[in-house]
């Protein structure tokens, strides 16, 4: 698995500067995908760029990418290992030019993220982890991993992550719960930055009501997993992949808080579905 680290990192660094050549136009041209939801030019050529670097590896994969995204089920069934990819995430994001988008790539077996990377076109930095790996950060400042301190604990200060562009009444509901029990500070973060946030300790919860899909948030799963911290889903179970047709996410609960304020916590993430 570490093998992969350096060649990935290689492919994100070479999408987010096609990434990086769209956001840097004064006018790029967006569309409307099907679904409603918007793409740009960016998208398309980063796809490309991983498509391509991913088939140049040793160890071949299927890979499934949010715009490579029609295989059908009966034949993603077939997969036990598979490569799952946002080429872009946060394209509203990326449109409102805020910075905050990312590159996502995960790699799933079993249904699991066994292994992740985040990279933030913006900045050049890259976030690794997964199975037997430790959370890694790379910067174009120190130009190697160094591995991130986890900050995995029991805490009655609540630093919670929200979209920036997809919120729901039961958002504010949860907030409010969430309220009685804490004290809490609300962050807004577009993408995969957000399970960032949380490996740096920046903030200590994410929770999600509103639809996200499977390549939104597989790597960055892998990453808060290695550094202690959960993402379930709304059976309290453990976050899966390619289970069902559909690649749209259910409401899951992301944090590194552990003991007795994860057990409130999760109760009150319980009550909210
Ligand atoms: N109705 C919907 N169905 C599926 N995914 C949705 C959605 N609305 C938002 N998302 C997902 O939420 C992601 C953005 O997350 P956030 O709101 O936290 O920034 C989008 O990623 P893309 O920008 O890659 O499409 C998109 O995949
Ligand atoms: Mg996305």
């Amino acid at each position: 698995m570490k093998l992969l680290i350096e060649p990935l990192l290689l492919i994100c660094q070479q999408a987010g500067k096609a990434i990086m050549d769209v956001y840097q136009q004064p006018d790029f041209q967006q569309w409307q995908k099907q679904d409603q939801s918007p793409v740009t030019a960016a998208d398309y050529a980063s796809h490309q760029i991983i498509i391509q670097g991913l088939q140049q590896l040793a160890d071949q994969y299927p890979i499934l990418s949010e715009e490579s995204a029609t295989i059908p089920f009966n034949q993603r069934q077939q997969w036990s290992r598979y490569w799952l990819v946002d080429p872009l995430d946060g394209t509203k994001e990326f449109i409102k030019h805020n910075d905050e988008f990312t590159i996502n790539i995960a790699l799933i077996e079993d249904h699991r993220p066994i292994l992740g990377m985040l990279y933030v076109p913006v900045t050049g930095e890259c976030y690794a982890g997964g199975e037997n790996l430790p959370p890694m950060h790379w910067t174009p400042e120190n130009l190697s991993w160094q591995p991130l301190t986890t900050y995995s604990q029991d805490s009655q200060t609540l630093s919670i992550l929200m979209s920036r562009s997809h919120l729901s009444a039961k958002d504010q509901q949860l907030l409010d719960n969430l309220k009685q029990e804490f004290s809490v500070n609300v962050v807004h973060a577009g993408s995969a930055i957000k399970f960032s946030w949380l490996v740096t300790g920046k903030a200590n919860l994410y929770c999600r009501f509103t639809p996200t899909s499977e390549w939104d948030t597989a790597a960055g799963q892998a990453i808060v997993e290695s550094a202690g911290g959960i993402m379930l889903s709304s059976s309290g179970q453990p976050f899966t992949y390619n289970q069902q047709e559909s690649l749209i996410n259910g409401p899951f609960l992301v944090t590194t808080l552990t003991g007795s304020s994860f057990e409130v916590l999760n109760k009150i993430f319980q009550q909210a579905i």
